[in-house]
């Protein structure tokens, strides 16, 4: 095959891979069977092994990089990754309900999202490619992980628009890949981790990203860290646009019109959450409107905004069989 045939060949299953990756890592709707993905990474591995300018830094060749860190750099945030005020009680959703209507009027609705018990990470893309995935930190500082993030197949590593944005979400490690991770870390006589929050950092903190990939990470987005530069007007339409773009977000997310309606959505997932794939610590609660996010500002260190109703810890003996909504 000569260059140029072989460069309309690289492109073409570029852009194949990278739909096939969304269909099956973002959308769980995978339109090809595995053998004729792996067929096509293989195709493209091969062309870029001959003509190696071809093999692109979004290469979906380019998941697992060879290199082993010997440590992980600083990186400053450019907007803070902010901290969530915490909601116990229904008394405490009602008194952050007040203080947010005494502050914007009686017009205001919510958005409600599934807390997940993960690692809180910040993605950042430039001319729509993934250049930079940091850990939260200390909210200011965090620690350069693109390596390892890069290695989590719904990380899209080329956005569907050449936009330069930050994003910001929750990896985490399903239920079931935290199961068969202990189990076999317990074969080799192993210490087990505690559950899969620790499962996930333990994972990102690796400084051999081979590691990273074996741990079946995944990652629900859940902001924009500027999001007035988007054009967006509510956290809801931010979500919807983070979707467009080619990012997996968490999908049993709901508008609540009131807080009533905030009260009635926590309520249905204290039962639901033991059949969850993942974990969940609670529910975060978000002011709908980014004008009105813009009014009610943050304290020093987290939104007026914004509220984590936590569940009550429990300790949650989930038998894999009651495992049943699908990531
Ligand atoms: C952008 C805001 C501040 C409103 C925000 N902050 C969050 N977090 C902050 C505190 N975080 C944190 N982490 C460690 C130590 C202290 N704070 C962990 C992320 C959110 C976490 C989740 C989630 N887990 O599913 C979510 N759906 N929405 C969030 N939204």
């Amino acid at each position: 095959m000569d260059r140029q045939t072989a460069e309309t060949r690289a492109a073409e299953l570029q852009n194949l891979l990278n739909q096939y990756g969304y269909e099956y890592y973002v959308l769980d709707k995978p339109s090809v069977p595995d053998a004729e993905y792996d067929q096509l990474l293989r195709e493209l591995a091969d062309l870029e092994n001959q003509y190696p300018e071809l093999r692109t830094p979004d290469s979906p060749t380019q998941r697992v990089g060879g290199e082993i860190l010997d440590m992980f750099r600083k990186v400053e945030h450019t907007s803070p990754m902010l901290s969530l005020g915490n909601a116990f009680d229904e008394q405490d959703l009602r008194d952050f309900d007040r203080r947010v209507r005494q502050a914007v009027g009686d017009d205001v609705s919510y958005v409600c999202e599934l807390k997940i018990d993960g690692l809180a990470v910040t993605l950042r893309y430039e001319a729509g490619l993934f250049a930079l995935g940091a850990t939260r930190g200390d909210g200011t500082i965090g620690e350069d992980i693109t390596s390892n993030l890069r290695t989590i197949r719904s990380i899209p590593l080329r956005l569907s628009e050449p936009v330069t944005m930050e994003v910001r979400g929750e990896a985490f490690m399903p239920k079931r890949s935290f199961e068969e991770l202990n189990k076999a870390k317990m074969e080799r006589g192993e210490e087990p981790f505690a559950n899969p929050r620790n499962a996930a950092a333990g994972s990102l903190r690796q400084l051999d990203p081979k590691i990273a990939a074996s741990r079946n990470l995944d990652i629900f987005l859940y902001g924009i860290a500027d999001p007035g530069e988007t054009g967006v007007a509510s956290h809801s339409g931010g979500l919807d646009y983070l979707e467009k773009l080619g990012f997996k977000t968490n999908k049993e997310r709901q508008k609540a019109a009131n807080i009533e309606e905030v009260i009635q959505f926590v309520g249905s997932w204290g039962e639901k959450r033991p059949h969850l794939p993942y974990d969940i610590d609670g529910i975060v609660i978000k002011v709908d409107s980014l004008e009105q996010q813009r009014q009610l500002g943050t304290t020093v260190k987290s939104p007026r905004w914004a509220i984590a109703y936590k569940f009550p810890a429990e300790e949650v003996v989930t038998t894999l069989k009651d495992i049943e909504l699908s990531v």
